[in-house]
């Protein structure tokens, strides 16, 4: 079975590095194709993957296709994937936004379409990812694409409807977690702690953090309650945050990326 992937920017990046570094895929099995030139030798240069200089050619080798390009760059690429379909593609699909429906558009109603939402910590085989089929995936297909995502993280299955939200608790957060890591971190600075020693420290207070929410199965406020010793310090700055509307601030971003998300697919 061979990968293709059309676009290697950010993410389809990510994808190919954890799949190699996964020891799980040959990387001559890696087909990359990139309107700038550059980026498909690097990769191939680094990662050993093969090299391609049109969507024609890279479809003719490939089984899976990976479209890997923005949103808005799909209204160029889909008519020309569309003419090099054949039987043996299945076609998956990253992009924010973009429902079955859409793909089907402008390839056909019968084409195999799987929507995967992965996150950019797929490059160290931590993507939290998950995916939708159209109904005519055949299992084996199925299977060879999950397979896929686990070796960069997790994947789960979602119904469509759910896309939109999944795309910004998996597929966006990483971004707003980065920022409340640097932030503990530059607020351990102000105290005058080194800034390499806070980052290291509060990057694996959020990991440790993670894991207990995950393995405790105990409610995230039993776990604040916890942490917060009576008359204590923690006390202090959890009722900060809450007068200073973390929740809804939370909320609010939450619901702005999936707004974005949503309007996407009009
Ligand atoms: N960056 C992220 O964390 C995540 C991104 N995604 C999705 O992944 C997709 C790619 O996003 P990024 O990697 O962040 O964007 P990016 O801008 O880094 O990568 C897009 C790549 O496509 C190339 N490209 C543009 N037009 C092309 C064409 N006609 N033919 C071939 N290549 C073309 C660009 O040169 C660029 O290398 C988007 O659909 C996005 O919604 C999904 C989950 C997470
Ligand atoms: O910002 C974006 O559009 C993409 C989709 C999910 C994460 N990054």
């Amino acid at each position: 079975m061979k990968y293709g992937f059309i676009g290697l920017g950010n993410m389809a990046t990510a994808i190919i590095k954890g799949m190699c570094n996964s020891g799980d895929f040959q990387s001559n099995f890696i087909y990359g194709y990139n309107r700038t030139k550059a980026k498909t030798t690097k990769l191939a240069t680094s990662y050993g993957i093969q090299a391609t200089d049109s969507i024609e050619e890279l479809m003719s080798h490939c089984d899976v296709i990976v479209l890997g390009v923005k949103p808005q760059m799909l209204p160029d690429v889909l008519p020309v994937v569309r003419t090099y379909l054949q039987e043996k593609h299945v076609i998956v699909s990253i992009a924010a936004g973009k429902n079955i429906t859409y793909f089907q558009g402008y390839l056909s109603e019968v084409t195999p379409i799987i929507r995967v939402m992965p996150n950019i910590n797929a490059l160290i085989g931590a993507s939290t990812s998950c995916y939708t089929a159209s109904e005519q995936v055949p299992n084996t297909q199925l299977q060879l694409v999950t397979t896929l995502f686990e070796t960069v993280g997790t994947i789960i299955e979602v119904p469509e409807h759910l896309f939109s939200i999944f795309a910004t608790i998996g597929g966006a957060s990483p971004a707003f977690t980065y920022m409340y890591i640097d932030a503990l971190a530059r607020a351990a600075v102000r105290e005058g702690m080194p800034k390499n020693m806070a980052l290291e420290i509060a990057a694996n207070a959020v990991l440790g953090s993670a894991k207990m929410i995950l393995q405790s199965q105990e409610h995230p406020w039993s776990l604040v309650d916890q942490v917060c010793s009576p008359g204590g310090t923690t006390i202090q700055g959890v009722s900060s945050l809450q007068s200073n509307h973390f929740e809804t601030t939370i909320h609010d971003a939450v619901a702005a990326v999936t707004d974005k998300d949503r309007s996407l697919s009009k």
